[in-house]
């Protein structure tokens, strides 16, 4: 399988032919040794989309050996970072005249409302690929001295080498932008594995990788479940680091295949129970809006989701009869609709993985103040679900849910909804609202989370660092960190004037 499918776009009519093959080389083409096939599906409707070629182990092989043979040749040693930058904007420049169309097909496998694919997914990727774009040229090691006279020594920061991406479905194109767009700004090239529940978007982006006029092999992307073509990516001999957007269970499995095989490089991005917590002082109208958005933006299969809210108590009816307020207001159905903020999930077994959560909620005796009935018809939808009192023992505060759940509970003290919240294996996001400075100050430096929000929630930015403590992850993304983790640093001692007496 490798000849394109026309998919019809069911509320505009509109015609989008997407690639099915593999992405080897520039060209699309079939497995070299396996007739399987993936199917993808729309969540709103339950209908299926097309199939698109599932890569097998040797093909796998395959791509790394573009991705090396493009490394070696071209794209790791002999194109310039002026270069680099240029085809980084030209994609940019493609992504912005086709956002309107990629935002349908994302709508279409993923479910998110196309408004939010177009103006934040998308708008933001373009944004992530100029900003690497920009640093393409300026990758600079230092000069060291060495002693005075004779020797100096200085650091090359070089392209790692053959990078192999592993993203989830949730942010289809935005976490295939964080991944490759660093990635190419250093020189590495890549073997990118999509998530075999939306491989649409990626397989669409590589035509326009190939438009914009890229060398062959220096991005290869590979649908493929994730046991078959990301563990064989995991543990490759001949990649050179593996990053990862995920599962802490995946994650872990990543780490393990990784140091087996040739211990290739590691960045993870993984899960999450990120707390968030009110204070008194907050301005509750604003804290509200922030703690919904928390966790129902993208019907909360976020990593950072707040889904943990800590509510002081002396606000605490107040706040939480706000809050169910606010979760009414927000307009669920089917993402093609614009005035639409909240689509279904992903897909049946995150359906299922989320409703059994909310059973489990209600069987340990949490109170339902929004939510928790199921819709007829079809779709995979979950209304907002919000429990009230609940215990820090139940699983709907202990485990990653990915879905629009939020367990709520009181604190008293500061003090302890500190402890509350540091009261996770992960440490992905944190949010607090307060309108005391010095609280803010005290409470984002305790909080155990690679990132803090005060009075605001889940707001990131391409220059700014993004990644997790704890079992939350390893590694950085977007920013100069982001890009570090693509380069691996050179020292070079010279020596200008010494001479060696012998014997020493
Ligand atoms: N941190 C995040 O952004 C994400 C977290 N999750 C969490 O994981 C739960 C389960 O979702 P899944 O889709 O099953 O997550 P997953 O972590 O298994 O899937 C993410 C990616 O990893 C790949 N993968 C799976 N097994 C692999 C293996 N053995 N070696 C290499 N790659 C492998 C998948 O094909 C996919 O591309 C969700 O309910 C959510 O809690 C899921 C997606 C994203
Ligand atoms: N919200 C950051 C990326 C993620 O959820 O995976």
């Amino acid at each position: 399988m490798a000849q394109p499918v026309q998919v019809t776009i069911p509320a505009t009519g509109r015609k989008i032919t997407v690639p099915t093959g593999l992405f080897i080389n520039n060209e699309f083409v079939p497995s070299v040794d396996s007739k399987d096939t993936i199917e993808t599906v729309n969540p709103a409707t339950e209908l299926v989309i097309c199939s698109v070629a599932a890569a097998s182990s040797a093909d796998i092989d395959r791509a790394v050996a573009a991705a090396r043979h493009a490394f070696n040749t071209t794209w790791g040693k002999n194109v310039t970072g002026f270069e680099r930058s240029r085809l980084m904007n030209k994609l940019a420049d493609l992504m912005e005249r086709d956002a309107q169309a990629l935002a349908e097909l994302e709508t279409l496998n993923n479910g998110k409302p196309v408004r939010v694919a177009r103006d934040f997914d998308i708008g933001d990727s373009i944004q992530c690929i100029r900003y690497y774009a920009g640093w393409a040229d300026k990758i600079t090691g230092q000069t060291i001295e060495v002693d005075n006279k004779t020797k100096v020594a200085f650091t090359r920061h070089e392209p790692i080498g053959v990078c192999g991406q592993i993203i989830p479905w949730n942010y289809p194109i935005n976490m295939w932008s964080w991944k490759v767009a660093p990635a190419l700004a250093a020189g590495c090239t890549i073997v990118m594995k999509p998530s075999e529940v939306t491989p649409l978007t990626a397989l669409k982006l590589s035509e326009l990788f190939v438009e914009a006029g890229f060398p062959p092999g220096v991005l290869n992307t590979v649908p493929s479940l994730g046991s078959v073509g990301g563990a064989a990516l995991a543990s490759h001999l001949d990649v050179d680091k593996v990053a990862f957007t995920g599962s802490t269970l995946t994650g872990r499995k990543i780490m393990e295949a990784a140091a087996r095989s040739n211990l290739k490089k590691v960045s993870l991005e993984l899960g999450g129970k990120s707390p968030h917590i009110i204070f008194e002082s907050a301005d509750l109208e604003q804290a509200a809006n922030w703690a919904a958005l928390g966790i129902l933006y993208n019907s909360g299969q976020d990593c950072t989701a707040g889904s943990r809210l800590f509510v002081q108590d002396t606000i605490y009816d107040r706040f939480t009869a706000l809050l169910a307020e606010k979760a009414r207001a927000l307009k669920i159905g089917d993402g093609f609709g614009e005035d639409v903020s909240g689509g279904p999930v992903v897909s049946k077994a995150q359906y299922e993985r989320v409703w059994s959560y909310i059973e489990s909620g209600k069987a340990e005796g949490a109170k339902i103040l929004n939510g928790g009935e199921k819709r007829q018809g079809k779709g995979f939808y979950v209304d907002p679900t919000i429990f009230t009192d609940v215990k820090p023992s139940m699983k709907i505060v202990r485990e990653e849910i990915f879905g629009p759940v939020l367990a709520v509970a009181k604190f008293h003290t500061e003090e302890e909804a500190i402890a509350l919240a540091n009261d996770t294996t992960y440490g992905l996001g944190a949010g607090l609202h307060s309108n005391d400075a010095n609280q803010c100050m005290r409470v984002s430096s305790a909080l155990e989370a690679g990132t803090v929000w005060v009075n605001q929630y889940n707001m990131l930015n391409n220059n700014v660092p993004f990644g997790g403590k704890k079992q939350s992850g390893i590694g950085r993304e977007l920013g100069s960190y982001g890009l570090e983790e693509y380069t691996s640093v050179k020292a070079v001692h010279w020596n200008f004037g010494e001479k060696l007496d012998w014997p020493f």
